[in-house]
């Protein structure tokens, strides 16, 4: 059945008032199809290896080959129908704002409660991937949670992923001229995030929710009590990203699980169930995912109640002997990764990435 050029325009005009985001993926088929369906099979020089999101277009253009305009636009359609009919019947009510929340964050949730400071990623489309705003307001989020009158703060995910770790994005869109500045620049804010784990001042308590992935599991050693859904996974894929450890770990790591369980971590890619990680020493408790919210939440609003300053001065005497080294550390493996984003390993692992979801 031929969609006239009324139908086709309908379509365009559809796609712009959908209220769900299709994804990267569905995008990249749709972008595809319009291009087919307007200009025929591509004719457009072939971007370069670094322009990520120029070349995946580029990809899924020249992927669908020689099919005629009248199928492309038939295709582009009955794609866009289908995610008409796949829109939620009613839009959800806003959820009213959750007591003691703070304004002025996109990316995170932050309350405070019950003398408990809460910071939730909040990107669950992206599975909480960190992007660069996202690195910044959790940053700003903890620095005002050791200034604020909270006994101790919690970090958790919203979703079902606590984070899968660094937005790859985060390397995409950049000119060849501006990859170094791109590394410097990431190592200045990767070390500076660091930093406000190393500083925060208060017991910092993660309560991993899911599967964590890269900098979110690097980052445990800096605090202080980890609790894990049994549903959480743990993995640090840095050399199949032809990247290096982050967050303290290179050191902490080996000190917490010892050298032969941190290597296999660390160097080989190894996941770790919840189970895994507590018995390596990474989580403190691991709960049944169905109990573990309402047991978690008990245990952290005792916490909360018991005396701040010896909360603070305690966890600063279990820190303090060890701060001089993880600044140095820190300083190191922002380094050897600003050298690892520069590398073909790595920008080929990120390439791969993203042809693989640009895969139509
Ligand atoms: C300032 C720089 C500091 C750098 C510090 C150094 C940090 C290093 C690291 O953290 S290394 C680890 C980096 N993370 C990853 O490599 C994970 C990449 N993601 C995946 O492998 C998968 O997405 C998954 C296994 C986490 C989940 O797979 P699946 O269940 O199939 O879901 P989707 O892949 O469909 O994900 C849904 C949606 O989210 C997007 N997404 C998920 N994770 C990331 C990510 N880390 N970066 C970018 N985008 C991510 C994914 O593309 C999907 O988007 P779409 O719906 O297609 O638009």
């Amino acid at each position: 059945m031929q969609v006239s050029q009324k139908d086709f325009e309908k379509a365009q005009e559809q796609l712009k008032h959908l209220k769900k985001d299709p994804g990267n993926e569905t995008k990249l088929k749709l972008y595809a199809l319009f291009k087919q369906a307007t200009e025929g099979p591509c004719n457009a020089p072939k971007p370069g290896m670094m322009d990520f999101v120029k070349k995946a277009k580029w990809d899924a253009w020249n992927s669908l080959g020689n099919l005629s305009q009248d199928d492309a636009r038939q295709k582009y359609a009955e794609l866009v129908s289908s995610l008409v009919s796949a829109e939620p019947a009613v839009q959800k009510e806003e959820a009213s704002p959750e007591e003691g929340r703070h304004d002025g964050y996109e990316t995170i949730i932050v309350t405070t409660k019950n003398n408990i400071t809460k910071i939730m990623f909040n990107r669950p489309d992206k599975k909480n991937a960190i992007n660069h705003k996202m690195y910044r307001e959790i940053i700003r989020a903890l620095q005002e949670a050791g200034k604020d009158d909270s006994t101790i703060a919690v970090i958790t995910g919203n979703g079902d992923y606590y984070s899968s770790g660094n937005d790859l994005n985060n390397f995409t869109n950049v000119q060849p001229s501006e990859m170094k500045k791109m590394a410097e620049d990431g190592a200045v804010l990767l070390k500076e995030f660091v930093g406000v784990f190393i500083d925060f001042p208060k017991p910092l308590i993660a309560v991993v929710n899911g599967p964590a992935v890269g900098i979110p599991v690097t980052v445990l050693g800096l605090c202080d009590v980890i609790y894990a859904s049994d549903r959480a996974t743990f993995h640090t894929p840095f050399s199949q990203l032809g990247q290096s450890p982050e967050g303290c770990s290179s050191y902490l790591f080996p000190k917490i699980m010892g050298f032969a369980k941190a290597n296999e971590f660390l160097l080989f890619n190894k996941k770790l169930t919840a189970a895994e990680a507590c018995a390596q020493g990474l989580v403190t408790e691991v709960f049944p995912d169905s109990t573990f919210q309402k047991e978690v939440w008990a245990r952290l609003e005792a916490y909360a109640n018991l005396p701040k300053n010896s909360l603070a001065v305690s966890k600063q005497l279990l820190r303090s002997v060890e701060k001089e080294k993880l600044y140095a550390v820190n300083s190191e493996e922002c380094e050897v990764l600003k050298e690892r984003w520069l590398s073909d390993e790595c920008i080929n692992a990120i390439v791969n990435f993203f042809q693989k979801k640009a895969k139509l």
